[in-house]
């Protein structure tokens, strides 16, 4: 029996405007989405059926919010059935049967896409057992299908988001730093949080093909923003308390929500002055992880995380 493994790690917006809305309701976005060392693991048995069926077993920090779900709606079992669907019943007949175990490390509908994450780590996965090899355009298709942040998550580069964010560009080249994330322990509805915004639209972003210095990108990221941040704070107003702790944490640059939230990350100058001033915004039942951002599409990248019980 083999294994095999992915890491699916977190996707921060570093800002997010939402520029308009399509006919069918979804918002069209500008956004610059990085990613961080943190992350949930995919861990993948092959079994000695036919049929391309997709077991799935979570355990982790964030295993309880997620196991009282149905599986057959986890976004794992999904990119499965999607890509079954894809080759057809003939096809799916000859695929090896899988067992996944994911190791479930990301707070779940927090803003930085652990969810959309795993899907995309399933597909990658999935498609290397089964040897599919589909071409790149009718691939980001499918990952759309699974959702709107899927795309981005399938190479988990840093890069401009568009459309609904399956318009993917290459993000300005990123300078040394740190980053911090904080999720105070409540889930936000994206929906809900899209539905309570002001229906107001700010233009897309004037960036440039790199920031040499951490105090280049916080100079331009100051001047944007993320335009749900003050819906979700209105639906969970422990997000402001958040914001604060990090902005007067030591050595922090900028603080913002990620996403449609309640997660908020912090930038310092390194990983290691991002690690340092951790234990001065550790608060009961928050989820706190410091560390680097993915610098070369999800490898090589240190962090420590934990909630304080
Ligand atoms: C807001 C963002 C920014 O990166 O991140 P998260 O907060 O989810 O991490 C994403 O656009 C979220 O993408 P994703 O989480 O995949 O959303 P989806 O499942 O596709 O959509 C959930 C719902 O949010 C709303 N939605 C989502 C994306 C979008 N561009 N416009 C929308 O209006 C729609 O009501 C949709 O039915
Ligand atoms: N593997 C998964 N991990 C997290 N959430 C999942 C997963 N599969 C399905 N979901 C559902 O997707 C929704 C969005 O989850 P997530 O991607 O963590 O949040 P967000 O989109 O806010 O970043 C959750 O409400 C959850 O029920």
């Amino acid at each position: 029996m083999s294994s095999l493994h992915e890491m699916a790690h977190a996707k921060i917006n570093l800002y997010l405007h939402v520029t308009g809305r399509r006919d069918d309701g979804y918002h069209l976005l500008d956004s610059l989405a990085v990613f961080a060392g943190a992350a949930d693991e995919l861990r993948l048995h092959q079994g000695s059926r036919r049929g391309g069926q997709v077991g799935l077993r979570i355990e982790g920090t964030f295993a309880p919010g997620l196991q009282a779900d149905d599986c057959a709606d986890n976004l794992i079992v999904r990119a499965g059935a999607l890509l079954r669907a894809h080759v057809g019943p003939d096809g799916a007949a000859q695929l090896p049967d899988v067992d996944i175990v994911l190791r479930k490390e990301l707070p779940v509908a927090s803003g930085i896409g652990g969810g959309s994450a795993d899907a995309a780590a399933a597909l990658r996965l999935l498609c290397k057992v089964w040897a599919l090899d589909i071409a790149r355009a009718p691939f980001m298709e499918l990952a759309t299908r699974l959702g709107a942040d899927v795309p981005v998550c399938l190479d988990q580069r840093a890069a401009r988001m568009e459309g609904i964010g399956e318009e993917l560009t290459p993000a300005p080249a990123l300078p040394p730093c740190g980053m911090m994330l904080v999720n105070c322990g409540q889930s936000v509805s994206t929906p809900q949080v899209f539905r309570t915004r002001a229906p107001v639209f700010t233009p897309r972003a004037i960036l440039p093909p790199q920031w040499p210095t951490l105090a280049e990108m916080v100079r331009d990221l100051a001047a944007q923003r993320n335009d749900l941040q003050d819906a979700a704070c209105a639906l969970c107003p422990e997000i402001t308390t958040v914001l604060d702790v990090l902005r007067a944490a030591p050595g922090c640059r900028l603080a913002r929500m990620s996403g449609s939230g309640a997660t908020c990350f912090a930038l310092f100058d390194s990983p290691a002055v991002a690690q340092a001033a951790q234990g001065a915004v550790r608060r009961e039942g928050w989820w706190v992880w410091a560390g680097d951002l993915c610098r070369s599409g999800g490898r090589a990248v240190q962090g420590i995380g934990a909630v304080l019980a």
